[in-house]
């Protein structure tokens, strides 16, 4: 990657090479001054001694890959969002977060916009629509919600071109796929299944015809956050797919200027449903057209290998788990003296932060956010039970 730019009289060892901007300040979320190239600034250098040192960034140039793990509640969440709101001051670039838990609302203060995110039907390739609805491909219902979505496309001529016109004609919407399965030569049984499993992913509430298309998510460069709190899992997969491969495609068909990032928290959930292809063509192939990703989670050991190997930033908070930890054991690479495990920082916050490009890995403290975080365990002694009680006591009346 190209993670660590530093200050240039650090003497921290390793000499930053290529592609890493020297820092001349640690103020900023993001430096896109002069001839350097956009760094987005996540926190400091912790010496072992704990103070902090020289500003840590990742360079925003070019596309990543990357990870964060972390126990529940050693700062993933919070750390994205650092990344989301530098990434959303950096010339170039756009950042979309995938927001299961719905913690990332405070980015509306740098300027981000929260979506409950609708996808086009179509969005999702015919022979995934068995799985979204639960259902076996091989199956009566399912083989016949595959026929008829695939049908539905191969009648839609603009649709099957990435025709993205705001009208209903490019996609044909839950409604009238259904249609389509009532007229379908099929058993009764067949029909009534598939028609009841269409209706299930119509209530959902992701899935319009009419939806705008992907690109507009990354429009501008500021933060969008696709809230999927209370979002079904496989309602959340299918956005996600659609979301990652439409950047993808996107790009590639030279529809989006910006580089976008996709940030997706929580992201074992989406390696294990309808999301996952599209996650992995952007882990393997979606540096080439420009599109990052990074995924966190408190369970890396839920991530496909891929998903290590192909990261070029690696930033881990504490993580205990044997299988996680194995999971982090991929990511040593020679150049790494000793394993990672044992290099894990203990506080909240604190993170090693291992950088493919200049094959080295550092303690760092990510720096706090500028906008709220709506992450952390709920208190009780911070209900409104608890304060409106204490309140009342010190009332002085
Ligand atoms: N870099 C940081 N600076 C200051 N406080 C932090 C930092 N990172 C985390 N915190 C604090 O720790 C709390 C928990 O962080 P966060 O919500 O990111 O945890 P998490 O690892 O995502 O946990 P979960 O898996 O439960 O979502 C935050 O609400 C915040 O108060």
């Amino acid at each position: 990657m190209h993670v660590l730019g530093r200050d240039s009289d650090s003497d921290d060892g390793a000499s930053p090479d290529g592609g890493i901007s020297p820092r001349t300040n640690g103020e900023g979320d993001c430096e896109t001054d002069g001839e350097l190239p956009p760094t987005v600034r996540i926190g400091s250098f912790l010496a072992r001694d704990g103070s902090a040192g020289a500003a840590v960034g990742v360079d925003a140039d070019g596309p990543h890959a990357g990870v964060v793990f972390g126990k529940r509640g050693t700062g993933k969440s919070y750390t994205l969002g650092v990344l989301a709101e530098g990434l959303g001051m950096a010339r170039g670039v756009a950042p979309v977060v995938v927001d299961p838990m719905g913690v990332f609302g405070g980015l509306r203060a740098a300027g981000g916009r929260v979506v409950e995110p609708r996808v086009r039907p179509a969005a999702i390739p015919p022979k995934a629509w068995p799985d979204l609805l639960g259902l076996d491909p091989a199956s009566g219902p399912g083989s016949l919600v595959w026929r008829v979505v695939a049908d539905a496309r191969d009648d839609s001529d603009p649709l099957a071109s990435g025709d993205d016109s705001e009208g209903s004609d490019g996609s044909p919407s839950l409604a009238a796929l259904r249609d389509r399965v009532a007229d379908a030569d099929a058993p009764a049984a067949d029909r009534r299944a598939a028609a009841n499993h269409l209706r299930l992913a119509e209530s959902w509430g992701v899935f319009g015809a009419d939806a705008p298309p992907v690109r507009r998510f990354v429009a501008d460069g500021d933060p969008t956050v696709l809230d999927l709190a209370g979002t079904p899992e496989a309602a959340a997969g299918a956005v996600v797919r659609a979301v990652a491969r439409g950047l993808y495609d996107a790009r590639i068909d030279g529809e989006i200027d910006r580089l976008p990032w996709l940030l997706v928290d929580e992201a074992h959930a989406f390696f294990d449903g309808v999301a996952d292809p599209a996650l992995r063509t952007l882990l393997t192939r979606g540096r080439a057209p420009g599109v990052s990703l990074v995924c966190a989670t408190q369970r890396p050991g839920a991530l496909p290998s891929v998903a290590v190997s192909q990261s070029d930033l690696l930033v881990a908070h504490r993580l205990t788990a044997e299988r996680d930890l194995d999971r982090l054991a991929e990511a040593e690479a020679t150049y790494l003296a000793g394993d990672l495990a044992s290099r894990l920082p203990t506080g909240t916050g604190e993170a090693l932060v291992v950088d493919d490009a200049t094959e080295t890995a550092h303690t760092v403290r990510i720096r706090e956010r500028r906008t709220p975080h709506g992450g952390g365990s709920p208190r009780a002694s911070e209900t409104e039970a608890v304060t409106g009680a204490a309140a009342e006591s010190e009332d002085p009346r």
